[in-house]
């Protein structure tokens, strides 16, 4: 053992984690269990009555162990008085009612054992449920740039993998408590015979506790550190095989690519996991071994005493039981708490996750805007600059213009010159990094976000391709008429998704999307019909179509738009296009390159103005002569 001094080294002072951050020590251990009671409040209200029912049954239990070992012992004295004193006419009664006695506390051990069990996995499923939700619940109200930083995706992930886990915890916890309760008792009974006893078994059982814990914390950096690889390992087995990339692997020929990242990946996890879990089982050995000598030199003290006459063969059975059960025990609770203390570890990403709080936020300091209705002047950038989160560069700069109440104002600009930025700042999925955007003259900060989306009716590029039926995707424009299939009709009317609709065997109901049985895919220029009736499906004040027509054909292009002159009257509108026969529709241009404002003014004014938008322009109706 001669790593032994470098073992124990290890557990106090700090080291390199996998994940490069150092070791934690065996105070940052302990204080993990402080997320244990917030922990047990949430047990609680997911179900008092089945906790309460869990922690009485495991009161019983805790008290079963010391009663039975108790009448054994009073048993095996009886028999040993008899033995001593045969005769025919002794009633045998007394000890058949012992016999008797035993039975029934071994049948109710069973029974209680079993109905722990039960109320730990009803118990379990239902925490695991609730907890579920309450992620979802609290990712819905994140930011979109929190989703867009890894490190919130491997937090969120941690949060999320660990449900099984937090159902182990629970049990684990109340399992402690109630071989604490036992021990306890166990423990008056030794006390009473020789308190030294109690002392050694418990030095024997320490070394194999500081190897758990010690191999538990080493178990945890490495998960804890591998996090992003094994969300990689997670996005190479779903790429390698899915419905949505199974085309572009086979035509590519990646499933080799894939397979080859997966393997390395896997194999180096593997290796490192391996050398952790032999080290583990050979420390592992050895402190058992300590532990099994401490027992023993009590057993030796406790056979002599019996052989001495000190006490009784009941006594013997009952020391002897006692601190088997005992050495036991406090092996299960010593080991159970690293791993009590590791499911705490876990936690802390679950809390952590929690924590998280999202910045575009209704400012409650402030009395909140109600929002115009209808909106009057319109919304002005000012000196508008935004940056991604982890970006270097700036998204757009130096940003002024005003986009008046009813006004259908185009946005042209190159790939990447950040129109679909401008309209996420719009939609507050962002806040400017500098400058503000103002609503009616108020900053659109002072406004309600949940209204302000209320008020938008927004159709991305990569819109959600929803594996719901036809008329559902129709009606997540607007959820809460999900029921109102006129509603549903009259929006599929508008952005010609009907006659889409109307092709499907089962129409408004038909499942779209392949990916559930009965499913029934459609073109890309199906999709966005679809997509777009989204749109139509609020009555917002402001619709902002990105590129809403780009998968369509040529006829149904201009149907759409001729519809949406008419349909968005009054309304105000921000339409993306790389289309010029659709950017002319609109009442002004804004033209904007490298995140910067170029020009801005009607067709026919940025066409005689002779700029950039007169250049792209010319540029692309000469591709069509
Ligand atoms: N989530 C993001 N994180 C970091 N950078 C981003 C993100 N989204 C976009 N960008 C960057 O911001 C810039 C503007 O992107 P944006 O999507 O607004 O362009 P766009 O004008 O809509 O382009 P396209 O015509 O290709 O749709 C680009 O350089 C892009 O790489």
């Amino acid at each position: 053992m001669s790593g032994l001094s470098d073992f124990f080294t290890t557990i106090s002072a700090k080291r390199p984690r996998a994940d490069g951050k150092p070791a934690l020590t065996v105070r940052e251990r302990f204080s993990a269990l402080r997320n244990l009671p917030e922990f047990l409040r949430l047990i609680w209200e997911t179900s008092p009555s089945l906790t309460l029912g869990n922690i009485a049954l495991r009161l019983i239990r805790a008290a079963l162990p010391l009663a039975l070992l108790y009448v054994g012992r009073l048993i095996l004295d009886l028999i040993v008085g008899l033995a001593r004193n045969p005769s025919s006419t002794t009633s045998l009664t007394p000890l058949f009612e012992l016999v008797g006695l035993e039975f029934g506390l071994a049948i109710l051990s069973d029974a209680t054992g079993r109905a722990v069990a039960l109320l730990d996995s009803l118990l379990g499923d239902l925490f695991a449920n609730r907890s579920s939700v309450r992620l979802m619940e609290h990712a819905a109200q994140l930011d979109l740039d929190q989703f867009e930083d890894s490190a919130f995706y491997d937090k969120l992930e941690r949060a999320r993998r660990q449900t099984l886990s937090r159902t182990v915890l629970m049990s684990q916890v109340l399992s402690q408590a109630q071989d604490a309760v036992t021990m306890a008792f166990l423990a008056v009974g030794l006390t009473a015979f020789n308190p030294w006893l109690l002392l050694l078994l418990l030095v024997a059982v320490i070394p194999a506790f500081l190897g758990e814990s010690h191999f538990n914390e080493r178990s945890y950096s490495l998960v804890h550190g591998w996090t992003p690889e094994r969300r990689e390992l997670d996005y190479l087995r779903v790429t390698g095989a899915s419905d949505e990339t199974a085309k572009e692997v086979k035509i590519f020929g990646l499933s080799g690519f894939l397979i080859e990242r997966f393997q390395q990946l896997s194999d180096e996890f593997y290796s490192k996991n391996k050398s952790l879990v032999v080290r583990r089982a050979t420390w592992g050995t050895f402190f058992a071994a300590v532990g099994a000598a401490g027992y023993y030199g009590a057993y030796v003290y406790i056979i002599t005493q019996a052989v001495r006459g000190q006490i009784s063969i009941g006594q013997l059975t009952f020391l002897s039981g006692s601190f088997a059960r005992m050495r036991g025990l406090l092996e299960g609770i010593l080991s159970r708490f690293s791993s009590v203390a590791e499911g705490a570890l876990y936690l802390q990403d679950f809390f952590d996750f929690f924590r998280l709080q999202p910045r575009i936020i209704r400012d409650v300091t402030r009395p909140v805007r109600p929002f115009p209705n209808p909106i009057r002047q319109g919304f002005e950038f000012e000196n508008v600059g935004f940056k991604y989160r982890n970006a270097g560069k700036w998204a757009l700069r130096n940003l002024s213009f005003t986009l008046q109440a009813g006004e259908k104002l185009a946005l042209v600009g190159e790939n990447g010159a950040g129109k679909t930025t401008l309209v996420k700042l719009l939609a507050r999925l962002y806040d400017p990094t500098e400058g503000r955007i103002l609503l009616d003259g108020y900053d659109l900060r002072e406004y309600d976000p949940a209204e302000l989306r209320q008020e938008i009716g927004v159709i991305f590029q990569d819109f959600v391709r929803f594996q719901l039926s036809a008329g559902q995707n129709l009606a997540v424009g607007r959820i809460e008429e999900k029921e109102n299939t006129d509603r549903i009709q009259s929006a599929a009317a508008q952005s010609l998704a009907d006659s889409v609709i109307q092709k499907l065997p089962a129409g408004y109901d038909q499942i779209i999307g392949r990916r559930f049985t009965g499913g029934v895919d459609l073109s890309g220029g199906e999709w966005q019909k679809i997509a777009l009736g989204r749109a139509y499906m609020r009555d917002a004040q402001l619709l902002i179509l990105d590129e809403p027509t780009a998968a369509l054909d040529a006829r149904a292009e201009h149907e759409v738009f001729q519809r949406f002159a008419d349909l968005t009257k009054g309304k105000t509108a921000v339409l993306i296009s790389h289309r010029f026969s659709t950017v002319r529709m609109a009442d002004r241009i804004l033209v904007i390159e490298n995140g910067q404002f170029v020009e801005i003014g009607s067709h026919e004014a940025l066409l005689a103005k002779g700029g950039r938008y007169a250049e792209l322009f010319a540029l692309q109706a000469a591709g069509y002569r």
